[in-house]
């Protein structure tokens, strides 16, 4: 499978770079490097091991330069590949091939644990249907990145900085059964950026919402971009393939 046969680039990023802003109250920093995240001829190949079960070539030649304050979409039919990218992207599965940089640093040069030391610093990942820790609330739910490396107190504030900003700052004492699908999926998205994160991978952010609660988190995800993080989103759904700045189709 050639690269032309699988995806297609629908929409570059050809506009004049627009400036970075970055918002009072939240806990983003400047941007540090220009393009967080890059992707370079990226195949993804799945079986054809030892077990007997077939090769299947999902991905072939895959390009990605993402920019601070750009939203990029992967767009295309269920099993095209969109969350295989992502994972890919996010430093949680290797390519078959292809080199992985997240600000500038090929990720072939890291060991498993400087991987996973600088996925911490620089990316959130929120996955379908963005999953919450049932028996928690909100605001315990978004700390939980931070209890690792035992920040929960000094990131209280940002917690709740960042439940203002996708608009439920007063429901922070809430479980995740005494919220709505788009709540809990705008709990995951802060989640996601607690710890400073540069580069925000969601997949299918929209998929069961109503086109309302749709709505929100993609107006959430524009207004991370104007704080300066890049955003990678596999979707198909058509307001946020409209409202992306760069798009891919896998075909
Ligand atoms: N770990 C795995 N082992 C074998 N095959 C896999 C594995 N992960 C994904 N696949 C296959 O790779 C293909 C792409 O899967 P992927 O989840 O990336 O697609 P997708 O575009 O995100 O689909 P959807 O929109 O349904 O979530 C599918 O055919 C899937 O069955």
């Amino acid at each position: 499978m050639s690269n032309d046969l699988n995806l297609r680039r629908v929409r570059g990023n050809n506009e004049a770079e627009a400036p970075v802003q970055t918002r009072a109250n939240t806990i983003v920093k400047e941007a540090d490097h220009a393009t967080p995240l890059e992707l370079s001829n990226i195949t993804i190949r799945y079986g054809g091991g030892k077990n007997g079960s077939d090769a299947v070539s999902v991905v072939d030649g895959f390009d990605l330069t993402l920019s601070a304050g750009e939203m990029h979409c992967v767009a295309g039919r269920s099993g095209s590949g969109k969350t295989s990218i992502l994972t890919v992207g996010a430093g949680l599965t290797l390519p078959t091939s292809g080199r992985v940089l997240w600000e500038g640093d090929s990720l072939e040069t890291m060991s498993d644990d400087e991987i996973a030391d600088r996925r911490r610093a620089l990316i959130g990942y929120v996955d379908q249907g963005g999953a919450l820790i049932d028996g928690m609330s909100a605001l315990e739910n978004v700390l939980l990145p931070a209890v690792p490396d035992g920040e929960v107190e000094q990131r209280r504030e940002m917690a709740k900085d960042l439940l203002d900003l996708v608009g439920l700052g007063r429901r922070m004492r809430h479980r995740p059964e005494q919220l709505s699908g788009g709540e809990r999926q705008r709990v995951a998205i802060a989640r996601a950026l607690i710890l400073g994160t540069r580069v925000l991978v969601v997949d299918e952010p929209t998929a069961s919402l109503d086109r309302a609660s749709a709505n929100r988190i993609i107006s959430i995800l524009k207004d991370t971009t104007s704080d300066g993080i890049a955003v990678l989103v596999a979707s198909h759904d058509h307001e946020l393939v409209r409202l992306s700045d760069t798009l891919t189709e896998l075909i």
